[in-house]
Formats: structure tokens, sequence, C-alpha cells
């Protein structure tokens, strides 16, 4: 019996039992249903995970030879293999680990010149007339650093910095009236240079450069792996800090993709932030199965993704700067797993990547948590909350945020039954068939599964462990799945479109019969409604 039906048939046997009656059984099960380092802990006691799950769940991680995986990516194999590309974003924050080789060569005296490079033109900006940064980017080439931005608000002590992503010109408009064009530096942000929607913004941003007396030949600088393609667009070598193809998009925020982020926030917190992603792989590497934090916090998606049949996951961060944490994660989890192909070519017997949604708590609360409360899917949350928040002259908001995170963890767990409703509806004044009714819709049906990653506070080092933990996560994820996480095929077939319907919608070319009836309908309207 392969590791995949022993756990269907664990979920069978365990599927209407009560989480609750878990703990009532285990007086210990909110430690031993915990992974941690020493400043962090996973506690996903409140899942319907057991012993033989558990068990189940590291038997299938050992199946899939994810320890070969997980030495083959951090020793530079090229396991990126429809791309023929190693997978190495680790060496980026590998400070003092010692040398990485792929080919045959050591990555890491580069690596380590590029960091130096970075460092000394933050500091240059950070001492110079610039007041504003603006990062142009997409994809990884934003979502990364505009996170980490706003998750380190706090240690913001250089430039202002912004972000601007979307072709919408709505995007860089908004933007560029808040500037001033000589105290302004823009970076352009693209892995390929390449990326139509980057290119398009960075052109908009060099002519109003020009038209509001800036100087675009010193304010702008380029983070890229095409440094002949920056050269074109005229950014002095000085100021482009290239990185190599073993650094996927997605995975890219540690090296000059950061660059934004350093500048806001100086090389030394970089350097933390840096410190927090080499700790976690660390962990990663040496620590033993349930003890793993990323192994555990993946084999928990598993089980509630592939097992139980969960198709999506919440990612509740109560911790306002994280409010861009669910859409980094949707790139990072989506774009790495979503795939119906395995590695061999063949397609998957099974669902794959879930999909990943969320808000920042409490405003979620308010929201959407109707549905993950009473409504008729089940949907595991995953909750993150500091024990100590950055104001301490506010420190009771924070309680009050704690309190909340905690609240919601135990009241999907436990719910509330008909008898407890009934008797708030009778204190309500209801009575007969009138309560009755008014009782079932105040029922909880309770038994919803989460877990609660904890930290002590959200600074650089912490969020660096956060972050490498998820990416970690998503890898051990795509190896049990038998997936390649570092290619992204499925974006290609949009762009290709755009890129023959682009002289449609602008009126060059006719609409033709290779067009769809809908998509033909589409321009007709466009072409009959704008000036
Ligand atoms: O950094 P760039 O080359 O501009 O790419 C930006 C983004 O666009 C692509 O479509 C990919 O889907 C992303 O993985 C990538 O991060």
């Amino acid at each position: 019996m392969t590791q995949w039906s022993t756990l269907s048939e664990l979920h069978a046997k365990t599927r209407d039992r009560r989480i609750t009656d878990l703990f009532d059984a285990d007086p210990n099960r909110a430690e031993d249903f915990s992974a941690g380092t020493e400043n962090m802990r996973l506690d996903y006691s409140k899942t319907n995970i057991d012993a033989d799950t558990r068990a189940a769940l590291l038997a299938l991680a050992r199946a899939s030879d994810l320890v070969g995986m997980r030495d083959a990516m951090f020793s530079g194999a090229p396991i990126n293999d429809t791309e023929t590309r190693a997978v190495l974003h680790t060496a980026l924050r590998n400070l003092d680990g010692g040398p990485v080789m792929v080919d045959g060569t050591d990555v890491m005296p580069g690596v380590l010149a590029t960091l130096e490079r970075m460092r000394a033109y933050a500091e240059e900006v950070r001492a110079s007339t610039i007041t504003d940064v603006v990062n142009i980017g997409i994809g990884g080439s934003d979502l990364g650093p505009a996170m980490a931005a706003q998750a380190l608000s706090p240690y913001h002590d250089g430039p202002r910095v912004h972000f601007v992503s979307n072709v919408d010109g709505a995007d860089i408009a908004d933007t560029l009236a808040l500037l001033d064009a000589k105290t302004t530096l823009v970076i352009v942000a693209s892995k390929t240079f390449t990326t139509i929607e980057t290119m398009t913004n960075a052109r908009t941003a060099r002519a109003w450069m020009r038209d509001h007396g800036g100087d675009p030949a010193t304010q702008f600088a380029a983070l890229s792996t095409a440094e002949d393609k920056t050269a074109d667009f005229g950014i002095d070598a000085a100021r482009v800090f290239g990185f190599e193809d073993w650094v996927g998009g997605r995975y890219s925020v540690w090296g000059p993709i950061g660059l934004s982020l350093m500048i806001a926030i100086g090389p030394r917190a970089f350097h933390a932030f840096l410190r927090g992603g080499q700790a976690m792989d660390t962990h990663f590497r040496h620590a033993e199965g349930a003890e793993n934090l990323p192994l555990m916090l993946a084999l928990v998606g598993i089980w509630h993704n592939q097992i139980c049949g969960h198709a999506t996951r919440a990612v509740l961060p109560y911790d306002e700067r994280l409010g861009q944490l669910p859409a980094y994660l949707q790139q990072l989890e989506m774009e790495s797993n979503g795939k119906g192909t395995r590695r061999d070519g063949s397609h998957s017997p099974r669902d794959t990547g879930p999909v990943v949604w969320g808000a920042a708590g409490t405003n979620g609360q308010h929201a959407f948590y109707q549905l993950i409360h009473q409504g008729t899917r089940v949907i595991p949350c995953e909750f993150l909350v500091a024990a100590e928040g950055h104001e301490p002259e506010l420190a009771h908001h924070h309680r009050l945020l704690v309190a909340n995170c905690l609240a919601q963890s135990k009241a999907l767990m436990q719910g509330r039954d008909l008898d407890a409703a009934r008797t708030i509806a009778a204190s309500k004044g209801f009575e007969g068939a009138e309560l009755e009714r008014q009782a079932a819709h105040r029922v909880f049906p309770g038994n919803r599964p989460s877990t609660t990653l904890i930290y002590p506070k959200l600074d650089p080092f912490t969020l660096g462990q956060i972050i490498a933990l998820y990416e970690h996560r998503v890898f051990v994820e795509g190896v049990i799945l038998g997936i390649n996480s570092f290619d992204q095929w499925g974006v290609e077939l949009g762009k290709e479109l755009a890129t023959s319907l682009q002289p449609v919608v602008d009126g060059e070319e006719e609409s033709t019969d290779a067009q769809d009836p809908s998509t033909a309908a589409l321009v007709a309207y466009l072409h009959a409604h704008r000036a």
C-alpha cells in the first residue's frame, strides 16, 4: 500500500472526529503538535492530525526522497529540470556558509561582491539628496520587496520607497504625481529586462524625469540578469546589479531585487534579514522529522489539500505590516506548485497546489470570516501573530489584536452546538418554532482546522525566517507532489496572445477570423467606445 492510500484510509477513519476530543485524549497535545526554532513556534495542534497521521505524512516525505532533493538544491544541482538551472536563492543568504558550486565554479565570491556593491550604493543613496525611490517591477521583481518594505516600515530610516508594477497607467501616474523628479531614484527591477509591463513603466518614468528636470543618466539603476539589455536602456554599468539565472523571480528578494528594501532600511537591517533566511536554511537542513518547521508546515498543507480535499488555504496575518504577505505567497505558492504536469511529464493523479488567499486580521474578520466559520466549505486557516508590536505606547492595541487572533482559531475549532445556540436564542426572547429557527442560524459547526505561527516581533531577522520558512514549505510540497516548483510555463500563453492582440487593440490590424467570436466582439466594443 502506498503512503498516499495509507493517508486516505486514515482520513476516512478519522474525518468525523472532533479536534477537541484529541485534546481531551492527550493533555500534552499542544506541545506534541507544535514545532519550533529557538524563537518561533508553529502550533498545528488545532488540526485533525494525530500521531498516526503525522507518522504517515513523515513516511510520505521520506518516500519522496525529500532529503536527496533538498541536498541537491543546496548543492547547486540543476533541479529546475525544464530549464536546466540550479535553484540557489539560498546562496544569496549564505553569508558565511562556505562555497556553493555551480558547474564546478564557486558562486559565493560573486554573490558577496554584489552584496558589497549593493551596500556601497545603498549608503551612497541614503547619504544623498534622494528623497524617494521608485521600484518598477512586477511579479517576483515587485511582490517580495514591496511586501518586505511594508513589513519592516518601523526600520525605515532612508528615502521613502514606492512600488509600481501594473501596466495600467494609473499606477505610475498616481505614484509620480507625488514626487519631485530632481530627488527621485528609479530602480528598474526585471530579471529578464524584457517584461512588457516593466519596460513600458520604465520608459514612462524616464520621460517624466527628463520632462521634470531630473537626470535619467544618473537617477536610474537596474536589477537584472540581462546586463546587455540594461546597457541598451542607457543605464550605466556602475548602477546595474546583476544576478544569475539560478535565482528564480519569486525567490529573488534576497539579492539585487531587494535593493529598494536595503535603501529604505539600511544595509545593517538588510543583513539581519538575510541572517534570518540563513537561520531557517540551517534549521531546514538539520532539524529532524517533526521538529522541522518547513517540513511540518508542508505536511499540514498536504494533509489538508491533497488528503482532506480542502481546495484553498487562507493566510491570516494578525500583523498589519504583513498585509501584503497573502499576495506575496500567492505568487510563491501558486506559481511554484500550480501545475498539473509532474517532473517525469506525466499528469498528476491528484490535485496540486491549493488556492492561497487571505488578508490581515482583524480586517478579514469583518469581511469574509462569516464563510470561514459557517460556510459549507472548510478552509484551513494559517494565522501569524507576534508576541509584541512596535508601538509600546499602543500595547493595548496589540493585546486586543492577539486576543482576536487566538479567539478566531479557538472559535473555528470549538464551534457552538445547537444547545448553546438555543440558550442564546431563548435569551433573546424567542420561543417554540421561532426559537428553533433562530437557534439554527447561531450554530457554528466548529472542527475547522488552523495553524498558528507565533514569533517574538516582526523584525528583519524574523521576517527573513518567515519568508524562508514559506519558500521551503513550497519546496517540500513540490517534491512530495513530484512537481518542478521552479519553472512557470503557465504564464507564457497569455503573454504570447497579448503580444499578438496588441495591434488589433491598437486598430493597426483588423480583427481576423482567427479571433474567437467573443474576443472579436469585445474588440469591436472597445473600438466603438473609446475616444
Ligand atoms: O523579473 P521579470 O523578468 O521582469 O519577471 C517578472 C515576472 O514575470 C513573469 O511573467 C513570471 O511569471 C514571474 O515569475 C516573474 O517574477
